[in-house]
């Protein structure tokens, strides 16, 4: 279990983490979203101990990380800025990790080498971009250790690629109970993996939910009345938008689906329409709801 406990970390007078606080269960996948410079490295670095928080505390199974070898034992951090020994080749790198990491396994390393297709022999430094991902991937995946932190590591990546180590995670997930943490400027590059999702905005978590209930909680109701109507006859829902023009009325609301299409059932509607939002509407409204403007906290694809 990872507790993140009132996270702050300031560079100078520069503050990248402001108040920080999340738990994140055992065998989750955990997506953070947010755009440049919102803090999701430096939140990634504190919880793998590479950083001292000013205040605050950063607590895996139980234990401080910073500087606490015992609990790094267990962290695997792919960072955004890779870096590999000067002239390496991956074996000189899986020795290396495997020098650090006790459950480190060889038979995984030979075998994702030759999946990624990647040549252990030859110098990463003659790798490109993509592959030498793809190598500190495959060494972060060769650990086996408890918790993986992958920094902006599928935006690298070719769809083929992407596809095949979210596989892989998925699979660790599944087998091994792994918690993994994945960063992006991308809520759609993460919203098919993850089963929990954060969003981080100028250093601050303004958001932070479990996706079967950010998805299954809000939807979008279009109705239409033969008589005449406004919005006080929906009173009892919870709407967080609502437009009307005529007879019909587009309206989010937050609740129960079923309970609502009954009650929207016995006002006799002429037409009733209940569909679910997608993730990135859920985002632009919760962000609208705290005052934020969505697009300007996120890179939102057209
Ligand atoms: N070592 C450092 N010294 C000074 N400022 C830093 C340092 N590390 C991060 N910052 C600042 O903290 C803020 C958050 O940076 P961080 O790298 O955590 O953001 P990010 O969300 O990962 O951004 P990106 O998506 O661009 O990688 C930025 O304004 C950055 O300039």
């Amino acid at each position: 279990m990872i507790n993140a406990e009132a996270i702050h970390k300031s560079f100078e007078d520069f503050t990248a983490l402001d108040n920080v606080t999340c738990n994140i269960s055992d065998g989750c996948i955990y997506g953070m979203v947010g755009s440049n410079g919102a803090g999701k490295s430096t939140f990634l670095r504190v919880l793998s101990g590479v950083y001292k928080p000013d205040k605050g505390y950063a607590f895996i199974d139980g234990l401080n990380v910073y500087e606490n070898p015992k609990a790094k034992q267990k962290i695997v951090f792919v960072a955004d800025d890779l870096y590999f020994l000067p002239g390496a080749t991956l074996n000189k790198m899986a020795k290396l990790y495997a020098s650090a990491y006790d459950r480190f396994d060889w038979a995984r390393f030979k075998e994702l080498t030759k999946l990624f297709g990647l040549d252990p022999k030859k110098s990463i430094s003659n790798f490109s971009k993509g592959m030498k991902r793809q190598a500190a991937i495959i060494l972060a995946l060769s650990t086996r250790t408890k918790y993986m932190f992958f920094d902006e590591t599928f935006d690298g990546l070719d769809p083929v690629m992407r596809n095949l180590v979210k596989k892989l995670i998925c699979n660790d997930v599944a087998e091994l109970n792994s918690t993994v943490i994945v960063t992006s400027h991308s809520l759609r590059e993460l919203e098919d993996i993850c089963d929990h999702l954060a969003l981080l905005h100028k250093g601050g978590m303004v958001l932070d939910s479990d996706v079967l209930e950010l998805k299954t909680s809000q939807f979008k109701v279009q109705v239409a009345f033969r008589e005449n109507f406004d919005k006080s006859r929906f009173e009892q829902f919870n709407i967080t938008r609502y437009r009307q023009e005529g007879s019909v009325a587009n309206m989010i609301i937050n609740g129960d689906r079923e309970e609502t299409v009954a009650l929207f059932k016995a006002m006799n509607p002429l037409v009733l329409d209940v569909l679910p939002l997608t993730l990135e509407e859920v985002f632009t409204y919760e962000m609208e709801s705290l005052g934020y403007e969505f697009e300007s906290a996120l890179e939102v694809e057209k």
